[in-house]
C-alpha cells in the first residue's frame, strides 16, 4: 500500500544524519556587556546609542529619553568617554574584549570536546546573535547561556536574555536552552574571589577597610523588584564569612552613577572621600560584579577613585583586579556549566 511521504527514506536518513550531526556537543555561550570598537568619539557614539537606547538600561518614558539621548547625551558623552577609554586601551583592543576572549579560550580548554565555547557581547561585537548562528551552523542543538554577571541585574542579565530571545524568535527550531541567570552565591565563585582578596592581604597586609564596590543602578530598579542589590549584599556577606573579616572592616558600595536620579547607595566615590576625611589611611577595593576588568574598574576605580581617596587625606589605595582569566575563575565558570554537559551524569 502506498503511504504518503514527503521525502524518500534515503533522503530522510540523509537529512537526519545532518540534523543529528553534533547532538552530543553542547554550546556554551559566555556573554558580557560589550565595548566600543575603538576609543574614538565615532565608535563611542555607535556603542552608546545602542546601549543607552535599551529600555532595560534607562527607564525614562521612551520619546522623552530618545530626545535627551540624541539631543544632548550623544553630542557630549562620546568625546568624554573616548578620552577615558584611551587611558585604558590596550594594543590588542579594549581590555573587556581582550580578557573575555582569553576567558573563552581557557574555558574551552577546561571543558574539552564535550563543549564548544563562544563569546557574545550584548552591545557591539562579537554579537550574541552571531554566536548563536554559528552553533546552529555547527549542528549544535543544546546551548547554555552564561552571562558573566554574578549578580542578576535587569540592565545586564535581563538585557542579555532579550538578545538571545530576539535572535531565537526567528528560528524554526529553537535549541534546548539553559540560561544561567546569576551565580552571586556559587561556592566556586565566592571561593575564587575570596582567594584573590586573601592573596592580596597576605602580601600587602590588612588595609584599614576593604571596599567591595559593585556597579550601581537607579534605586528605583530595586524598588521595582530588581534583585541586584540583594544579590550584591549576599555576595559581600559570603565573602566576609569566607575571609573571616569583621563586619565593620568591610564596606559594600556602588559605583558608576549615571544621570541625575538617586542610585543605589552608598556611592563608592563619596564613601572613599568620607573615609579619608575620617582618618582612614589605607583601603583595598575589589569589584565583585565585574567578571573582567574594563573601563569601570581600570579607569574609574583604579585611577579616578584613587585620586579622590588620596586627595582627601588617605595614604594607601590598592585596587584588587577582577578575576579575569585566572585559573580559579575559569574553574568556577566551568563548575557552573558542567551540570548541563551530557557527560555529567555518565
Ligand atoms: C545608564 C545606566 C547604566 C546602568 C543601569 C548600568 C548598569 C550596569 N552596568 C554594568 C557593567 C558595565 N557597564 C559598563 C559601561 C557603561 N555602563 C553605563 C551605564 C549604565 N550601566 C555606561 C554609559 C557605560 C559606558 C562607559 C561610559 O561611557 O561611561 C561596562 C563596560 C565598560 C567597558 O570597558 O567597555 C560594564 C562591564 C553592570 C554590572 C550594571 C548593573 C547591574
Ligand atoms: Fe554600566
Ligand atoms: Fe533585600
Amino acid at each position: 500500500m502506498a503511504r504518503y511521504s514527503a521525502l524518500s527514506d534515503k533522503n530522510h536518513d540523509q537529512l537526519h544524519s545532518k540534523l543529528k550531526q553534533n547532538a552530543t556537543r553542547t554550546g556554551i555561550l559566555i556573554t558580557n556587556l560589550g565595548t566600543p570598537d575603538a576609543p574614538t568619539p565615532a565608535a563611542l557614539r555607535r556603542y552608546l546609542a545602542e546601549f543607552l537606547a535599551d529600555p532595560r538600561v534607562v527607564e525614562i518614558p521612551r520619546l522623552l529619553w530618545l530626545c535627551i539621548l540624541h539631543g544632548i547625551i550623544l553630542r557630549i558623552r562620546p568625546r568624554k568617554s573616548a578620552a577615558l577609554y584611551r587611558q585604558i586601551w590596550w594594543e590588542k583592543g579594549s581590555p573587556l574584549l581582550v580578557i573575555s576572549s582569553r576567558q573563552r579560550e581557557k574555558l574551552q580548554q577546561q571543558l574539552g570536546d564535550a563543549a564548544v565555547v563562544k563569546l557574545g557581547m550584548r552591545y557591539g561585537n562579537p554579537a550574541i546573535a552571531t554566536a548563536l548562528r554559528e552553533f546552529q551552523a555547527e549542528g549544535i542543538d543544546r546551548v547554555v547561556v552564561l552571562p558573566l554577571y554574578p549578580q542578576y541585574g535587569g540592565p545586564t542579565t535581563g538585557a542579555t536574555f532579550d538578545a538571545v530571545a530576539g535572535e531565537l524568535r526567528r528560528w524554526r527550531r529553537v535549541p534546548q536552552l539553559h540560561f544561567i541567570n546569576s551565580y552571586f552565591d556559587s561556592p566556586a565563585y565566592i571561593d575564587a574571589l575570596g582567594k584573590s582578596i586573601a592573596t592580596y592581604i597576605d602580601s600587602h597586609g590588612m588595609p584599614d577597610r576593604l571596599l567591595l564596590s559593585y556597579h550601581g543602578m537607579p534605586k528605583q530598579f530595586l524598588l521595582s523588584g530588581d534583585p541586584y542589590y540583594c544579590h550584591s549584599l549576599k555576595t559581600t556577606r559570603l565573602l566576609r564569612e569566607q575571609l573571616g573579616l569583621d563586619e565593620d572592616r568591610v564596606i559594600t558600595c556602588f559605583q558608576s552613577r549615571f544621570g541625575k536620579a538617586e542610585w543605589l547607595q552608598p556611592y563608592t566615590d563619596k564613601t572613599l572621600e568620607t573615609l579619608a576625611q575620617d582618618g582612614v589611611k589605607s583601603v583595598a577595593i575589589a569589584c565583585p560584579a565585574f567578571s573582567v576588568d574594563c573601563l569601570e574598574t581600570l579607569e574609574e576605580i583604579a585611577i579616578q577613585n584613587r585620586e579622590i581617596f588620596l586627595d582627601a587625606g588617605g595614604s594607601r589605595y590598592d585596587y584588587i583586579p577582577a578575576l579575569n582569566d585566572g585559573d580559579d575563575h575559569i574553574a568556577a565558570l566551568a563548575a557552573l556549566v558542567k551540570p548541563f554537559l551530557p557527560s555529567h551524569h555518565a
